[in-house]
């Protein structure tokens, strides 16, 4: 396989007494896409935050296209869909200033936009049909158009790693085959993707790999395996996709 275009080795985050990731290891490649699979407070925010630098493990390693984390922010590399309670919605911001923030890392320390990064907002704002919203403050949007909204941030941003935390929560099934769509589309043009999903039903069918997290990496691999029962019983306890193995 192709070298890692993020490799996150023994991550380990602790909030105080809380013990969030316990030396959790990941490795992403390019044209890929990799589903985040765990219980609530099973560590996934804290694993994007740690690959994004914006939590700092107190164990353990990132490298994103062989650099830190700071640097791949830096040269715009990396693009991250926060989960929406973790963004101010009321921010002053319009939806066309928020893809904008994605051509930051190409613009000069004015941040003047130049046309090409007029361009690639336009686009991106085209591709995740959001051009009508362009000049709404970004609050008042719909759910699944804010998601929507800051996939398009990625996509203007030119990205080669893309981090999803939950894109499809409140999303209509719309939304979600629009943004599964510009997914796949950025895989093929060889972006690599962590995905974080509780939607296990449509995971197969967007990811090529599956992760399943409780603290640390308890299985990484094709998402029909992954999902397995017995499996799925290590990380949640339960069969959670309803199954009767014994009908
Ligand atoms: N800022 C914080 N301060 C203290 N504890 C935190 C903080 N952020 C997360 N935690 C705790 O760390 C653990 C992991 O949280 P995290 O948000 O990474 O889980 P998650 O898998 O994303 O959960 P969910 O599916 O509910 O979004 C949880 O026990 C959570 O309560």
């Amino acid at each position: 396989m192709s070298t890692p275009a993020v490799d996150a080795a023994g991550l380990t985050v602790r909030y105080g007494e809380v013990l969030a990731l316990d030396g959790a290891s990941l490795q992403l490649h390019p044209s890929r896409i990799c589903g985040l699979v765990g219980m609530n407070g099973s560590g996934k925010s804290t694993l994007f935050k740690a690959i994004m630098g914006l939590v700092k493990p107190e164990a353990g390693t990132v490298r994103i296209n062989g650099g830190t984390p700071a640097q791949a922010r830096k040269s715009a590399a990396i693009g991250y869909v926060p989960q929406s309670e973790d963004v101010d919605w009321s921010f002053p911001v319009s939806v066309h200033d928020v893809v904008m923030m994605g051509r930051y890392g190409h613009m000069g320390f004015t941040r003047r936009p130049a046309k090409a990064d007029k361009l690639a907002v336009a686009e991106a704002l085209e591709r995740v049909e959001l051009t009508g919203y362009a000049h709404r403050q970004i609050g008042q949007l719909s759910g699944g158009q804010k998601k929507r909204a800051f996939v398009a941030r990625g996509i203007a941003q030119g990205a080669s790693v893309l981090l999803l935390d939950e894109p499809f929560a409140g999303v209509d099934k719309r939304s979600e085959a629009t943004i599964t769509r510009l997914l796949r589309e950025q895989a093929a043009a060889g972006a690599a993707i962590l995905v974080s999903t509780h939607d296990l039903h449509a995971l197969p069918a967007l990811a090529d790999e599956a992760v399943l997290l409780m603290q640390k990496v308890l299985m990484h691999g094709d998402p029909h395996t992954v999902l397995r029962p017995e499996n799925l019983a290590l990380a949640f306890g339960l069969d959670v996709l309803g199954r009767n193995e014994n009908p």
